[in-house]
């Protein structure tokens, strides 16, 4: 048992500029101390606004410019290491929204490099499987995301989610143990790396689809996802199970109300009241059971975050009292100790027939006859001398050895006896057959093992050929035209990928992953083969607009393609588009490089063969190398290094290549939420103006700077509002939405303002809001511009006020007086009318 405290890590959110309110010290004990300078007219509302300075101790603290590599190496690897060996272990991220919690765990969406402590926690313990042949291991995963108290399942094989409610709701039990289960919640094996993250990616598709302005998930929900692992030695039945949770806590402002946070620091409380929370319930052995914890508050040290990130070191101090006992989770293998015991059984019965005189007289059955035979056939192959052929104490079945036994021997043709020789040429010749006879024994089993490898591989294509499959890209056997094929068709259906295009046939070759089995293979329900689960898993993946955005009128997917055109995040797509397409380049080329190399390995092995061949021949039995085989296995090693080396980058080219796919898929979505946000807002803006007022109806949305459109009509035609309204109904003539041109409206007058203005405008305005950094929600005051309740964009007030003070109309200057500037919106939108129907009637004005 390791008893433990819970560790504490602090990481600091970088900042644009300095803020001086915190510093950073190294303490001799080797632990850090996080420093919190507040102003006393800043402390205003805090905690002590007495204080100035709150000081806190850290196992460390991470500041702005450290390193996602940083963070798993000193947070995260500990942890997992033990996890491995066979403990609990959790590691979670609390603090305020917009803090880092998410860039912590999961990671940015933007490089490779931001990668965070899941998928880097994944590609570390299949490494580290590797490292240990002497046991078999089994993965499996889960994702469970915790809302309003209500569990969800991030990776349920059967729902295509477009909202949270649409995933299956995930149930608490607990046994007579006081164990907790949680019912619903799939558990999906993860054979290697790629499986594995698959299913952190299609969780986290599934985190964002299912993301709706009501329940701004990633701020209000707290994720789970946990790893699963089972561990055993080779051919024993002690296994070790545990479990690494990788928590994403909702945002410390929410969750600090719930009780048992509070409980947890309060001091004086010494009963946490964990069954009032989902979370604390999942999570009861990681806080004060059998797990070793870790917790990583994450601060935000910008000066209107700092009541928060305060609180939050208070938190995380209170956290580093609880103390955990971990046990290591080691357990016969009920099935494998049921098969060693009815061995065991079986042999003390037959000693003790054998003991008793008893024997069975019934017939052996055809299953205890063919054991026979293979123990003999084992028997006579054996070459130990010792060997023994034990078959158990039953008469019946040594008598049935004895008979096959002598049936073999008289059946053995009878051989001639070789010829005497003088006994000095026989003592010469021994010594001349041994060697032959062990060369030729060697070569033998060479080209036995090459036979078989070839009859394998033959099978292996007819079975392929036989079900229409294409070749099992095989990176571990060097054949990487496939894979890089693969990689490069990938990327050209990217976007629309096929649907049910199985991933797994790209897989490289995982002698681990046969060994790994699946666990719960059940929770996947009966029918789900992996090839259809890895399928569905495939088309979670590509997240069509359908899904979000439902069945879109002709002028609404207009709108979304100008929305599209203008956003904010474009120049970060194309990036990441860029870089996948160099990816794909170099996989290709380094595809090409490696197969060379196997050339290269392939040409230099069979040199070195005939020349040693030709040395054999010449009667060179010397075992010491001459320089002519000394340079052909140098080149043959280095051939074979140069191509390990390839090989290895071009496995971890897949990886990043995923992780970009993944990144583009992850801006699909957000692009598609920010479209169906930014065209709610238009609709509820529309929706929210007062019908009395004219100017502000007209002027919710500015005119693009520098544009002409100050000589139009202030009402926008491709408004979804706009034919809402009776006012402007009454002032316009009526304006009809089409499919064709780039604008909305049927008509080509002047006064007519064409969506893509604006759409820029409010596009512009509302990329601003992503843009402004500012982690505060919008200030209720600012209702017009007030995302739809919860949304986490950040709105600045400035962005509002902009927008609400236009003072001009088509050119005519408003004065501020309601009445009167109704008066000139009138006169404008009556000339914008007259115009349209003189146009219209082919009359020149
Ligand atoms: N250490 C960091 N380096 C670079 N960017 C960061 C860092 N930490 C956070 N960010 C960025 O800040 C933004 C908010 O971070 P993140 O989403 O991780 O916050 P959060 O604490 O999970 O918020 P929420 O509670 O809303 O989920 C993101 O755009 C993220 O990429």
């Amino acid at each position: 048992m390791v008893k433990q405290t819970i560790q504490i890590f602090a990481r600091v959110k970088p900042t644009k500029a300095k803020t001086g309110v915190y510093d950073l010290e190294d303490r001799d004990d080797g632990s850090s101390q996080l420093t919190f300078f507040i102003p006393k007219e800043l402390a205003a509302g805090l905690v002590n606004n007495k204080k100035e300075n709150y000081k806190f101790k850290f196992e460390k603290v991470f500041d702005q410019k450290c390193k996602q590599e940083d963070i798993f190496e000193n947070v995260a690897k500990p942890v997992i290491d033990n996890v491995v060996k066979g403990y609990n272990g959790t590691i979670f991220a609390y603090g305020q929204t917009g803090s880092g919690k998410t860039f912590t765990i999961t990671g940015g969406a933007e490089k490779y490099s931001q990668r965070g402590i899941i998928p880097r926690t994944l590609s570390y313990i299949f490494e580290m499987y590797e490292k240990m042949p002497e046991r078999e291991f089994s993965t499996n995963i889960s994702y469970l995301e915790i809302y309003n108290e209500n569990g969800y399942d991030l990776l349920d094989p059967k729902h295509e989610a477009s909202k949270l409610e649409d995933l299956p709701k995930v149930a608490l039990m607990e046994d007579e143990g006081q164990n907790i289960h949680l019912k619903n919640l799939s558990i999906h094996p993860a054979g290697n790396e790629e499986d594995a993250l698959n299913l952190l990616f299609l969780g986290d598709t599934n985190r964002m689809i299912a993301e709706t302005p009501m329940n701004q998930a990633s701020t209000r929900s707290h994720c789970i996802f946990t790893i699963h692992l089972m561990s055993k030695e080779v051919g024993s039945a002690t296994v070790r199970r545990s479990k690494l949770h990788l928590v994403d806590l909702a945002g410390s402002e929410r969750v600090s109300k719930t009780g048992v946070i509070v409980a947890l620091s309060e001091k004086s409380r010494s009963h946490i009241p964990y069954r009032n929370s989902m979370m604390t319930s999942v999570l009861r052995d990681s806080l004060g059971g059998n797990c070793m914890t870790t917790m990583i508050a994450t601060c935000n040290v910008e000066k209107p975050n700092i009541d928060e990130s305060v609180s939050t070191c208070r938190f995380a101090q209170r956290v580093a009292m609880i103390k955990n006992d971990a046990l290591l989770n080691e357990e016969m293998d009920p099935r494998l100790l049921a098969e060693k015991l009815k061995k065991e059984v079986a042999l003390l019965k037959e000693e003790l027939a054998m003991a008793t005189g008893e024997q069975r007289s019934d017939d052996l059955t055809e299953n205890e006859i063919s054991r026979c035979n293979e123990a003999v056939d084992a028997y006579i192959e054996d070459k130990d001398g010792q060997a023994v052929l034990n078959i158990g104490g039953d008469m019946r079945k040594i008598q049935l050895c004895y008979s096959i036994l002598k049936t073999k021997l008289l059946s053995r043709p009878k051989e001639a006896p070789p010829p005497a020789k003088p006994p000095e040429e026989e003592e010469e010749m021994s010594h001349y057959d041994k060697m032959e006879l062990k060369k030729l024994q060697h070569l033998l089993l060479q080209r036995d093992n090459e036979i078989n490898i070839l009859v394998n591989m033959l099978k292996k294509e007819k079975k392929r050929a036989a079900e229409g499959r294409p070749s099992k890209s095989d990176l571990g056997n060097g054949h990487v035209t496939t894979s890089s094929a693969k990689l490069s068709s990938r990327d050209q259906n990217r976007g629309e990928r096929h649907k049910g295009q199985d991933r797994s046939v790209a897989t490289p070759p995982d002698s681990r992953a046969h060994r790994v089995q699946s666990r719960d293979q059940s929770s996947l329900g009966e029918s789900d083969s992996p090839n259809q689960l890895t399928s569905r898993r495939q088309k979670h993946h590509t997240v069509t607009s359908k899904q979000i955005l439902g069945d879109m009128s002709v002028g609404r997917q207009q709108a979304f393609e100008i929305f599209k055109r203008d956003y904010h995040e474009n120049q970060q797509i194309e990036g990441n588009k860029n870089q996948l397409r160099q990816k794909y380049a170099e996989a290709k080329k380094l595809g090409e490089l490696v197969n060379k190399e196997r050339d290269v390995i392939n040409k230099s092995k069979t040199q070195l063969e005939h020349y040693r061949v030709q040395k054999a021949m010449q009667g060179d039995t010397s075992q010491t190398m001459d320089d002519t085989e000394s340079d052909l296995k140098d080149a043959l090693d280095q051939a074979k290094r140069s191509y390990k080396e390839k090989l290895a980058r071009l496995k971890s080219l897949k990886t990043e290549t995923e992780h970009l796919q993944h990144y583009l898929e992850r801006s699909k979505v957000k692009l598609m939420k920010d479209f169906e946000f930014w065209w709610a807002e238009q609709m509820s803006q529309s929706e929210q103006q007062p019908l009395h007022d004219p100017i502000k109806s007209a002027w919710r949305t500015p005119p693009p700077s520098g544009s002409s459109s100050t000589s139009h009509s202030a009402i926008q035609p491709g408004d979804p509002g706009y034919r809402r309204s009776p006012v402007r109904a009454a002032q316009v003539p009526p304006l009809e939405l089409t499919a064709s041109g780039s604008t909305f409206v049927k008509s080509s007058s002047t006064d007519q303002m064409s969506l893509n203005s604006l759409s820029s405008t409010s596009i512009n305005s509302f990329n601003n809001y992503q843009n402004s950094g500012y982690s505060q929600l919008t200030p209720a005051s600012h209702v017009s511009h007030q995302p739809p309740a919860g949304h986490k964009s950040h709105h600045s007030s400035k962005d509002a006020t902009s927008e609400s003070h236009q003072t001009s109309v088509a050119g005519i200057q408003l004065t501020g007086d309601a009445e009167v500037d109704a008066n000139i919106l009138a006169f404008v939108k009556a000339r914008s009318a007259a115009k349209q129907l003189a146009q219209s009637k082919n009359i020149t004005s």
